[in-house]
């Protein structure tokens, strides 16, 4: 295989190509955000979810919706130091932004009309754009002035801390633009909510078929945590549950593919790519390659992960990728791991999962991969089956 294309653009579109510099920079920022223990944050977001469940039980509920509510609260929490009511018209602004991208992600532009005339899709991402980013600015001020009243002690408490005060560097080299931390929010608002909304409600749906695994992960659960809420420590050693997440992240990994800029003339196997095009490598191609995987390869079977993803994928690195790969893999998986796997001990603690018979298989990649009409299951507290 030649050179692989050079890495441009990352899955998430409103993001300006980045040079390896910024990146670095941009890193070492993040990284002390993601250096903290967000296990009590997460916990505090997955009760809120909990109790409201308390009503439903029994009952049919749709659990991407009841998702997308719980990741949203957990990104707000965690990265803005806000809740999810101030996020919300982000969040719902960043959602048809995505709808409309998706639909447009492989119609050809001609650069001289595009500029002379645009469409409606045009018209409405540039006007959910300027929305977007107005309000970005809104909580970055309402921060600001936290700090200039003395109501936050530093700029560094969480991930939009971290990028205020890569925004008022006194190094001008090491400054963050306007524009690029406005880019860093959509990115976070989206990157750390619809993937994991995407995993947790896909993983429920195998949990649901597959009773059998999700008796396995519930009494690994029980096993480590008893009925206490989850810790670092346990969290660490759910080994079944890691096996889950790995063979859904295959079958429904969140990111359907990585699309990158070409750059310059390249040579990608037997393939010569020109510059300036753009390409989609589909991860799930690979994810689903029955020479990789076997015959068994569209099964749900975590067992091919018992002895980790390098014998699962007889030792290709290139096999499984859910997080992408390289310099511009996801930043934030072990955040999204354990995220996802706070959620579901504490689910599995709790009740027993059914399918609904109203459930109707249709995934849809928006970017991510979504279950179209949802996934409705049935919740049977645990004490009522004693
Ligand atoms: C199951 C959950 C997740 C999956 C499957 C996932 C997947 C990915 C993938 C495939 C990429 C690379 C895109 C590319 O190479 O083009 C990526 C990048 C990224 N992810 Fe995630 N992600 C997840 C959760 C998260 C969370 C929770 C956060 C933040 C809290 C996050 C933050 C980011 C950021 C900031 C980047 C961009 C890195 C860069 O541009 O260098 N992700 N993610």
């Amino acid at each position: 295989m030649g050179k692989a294309p050079k890495a441009g653009q990352s899955h998430f579109p409103w993001g300006k190509p980045k040079d390896s510099n910024y990146i670095c920079h941009y890193c070492l920022h993040i990284g002390g955000f993601f250096g903290q223990n967000m296990t009590p944050a997460i916990i505090a977001s997955v009760e809120t979810m909990l109790e409201k469940w308390n009503a439903q039980e029994g009952k049919e509920i749709e659990v991407y919706q009841e998702f997308r509510l719980l990741t949203s609260e957990v990104i707000s929490r965690t990265a803005f130091g806000s809740n999810y009511m101030e996020g919300e018209k982000i969040f719902a602004m960043l959602s048809k932004l995505t709808v409309i991208m998706s639909r447009n992600l492989s119609k050809t532009r001609i650069p001289l009309i595009s500029k002379l005339w645009k469409s409606a899709d045009l018209l409405e991402s540039e006007k959910l754009s300027k929305e977007i980013k107005d309000r970005v600015l809104k909580i970055v001020k309402k921060r600001e002035d936290k700090v200039v009243n003395g109501e936050v002690n530093s700029l560094r408490s969480d991930f939009l801390g971290l990028l205020l005060n890569a925004y008022h560097d006194s190094d001008e080299k090491n400054r963050l633009s306007l524009e690029d931390l406005v880019a860093e929010c959509k990115t976070f608002y989206f990157a750390g909510q619809e993937t994991v909304n995407s995993l947790l409600a896909w993983i429920v749906l195998h949990l649901a078929i597959h009773g059998d695994w999700q008796e396995k992960a519930r009494r690994e659960v029980i096993d480590i945590f008893g009925n206490q809420n989850p810790h670092l420590e346990g969290i660490a050693k759910l080994k079944i549950m890691t096996m889950i997440i790995n063979e859904t992240l295959r079958l429904y990994g969140p990111s359907n593919g990585l699309p990158r800029a070409v750059t310059r003339e390249v040579q990608l196997g037997k393939l010569l790519l020109p510059a300036n095009i753009d390409i989609l490598p589909l991860n799930i191609g690979l994810h689903r390659d029955p020479h990789i995987w076997g015959d068994d390869v569209h099964h749900f079977k975590p067992e091919r992960f018992a002895k980790g993803i390098a014998k699962a994928t007889n030792y290709t690195t290139a096999a499984f990728f859910p997080f992408g790969l390289g310099p511009r893999s996801c930043v934030g998986m072990t955040f999204a791991t354990i995220e996802a796997k706070v959620a579901l001990s504490m689910i599995l603690q709790r009740y027993t999962i059914a399918l609904s018979p109203a459930y109707v298989h249709s995934p849809i990649p928006i970017l991510t991969l979504r279950p179209q009409h949802g996934i409705q299951v049935i919740l049977k507290p645990i004490h009522s089956n004693a």
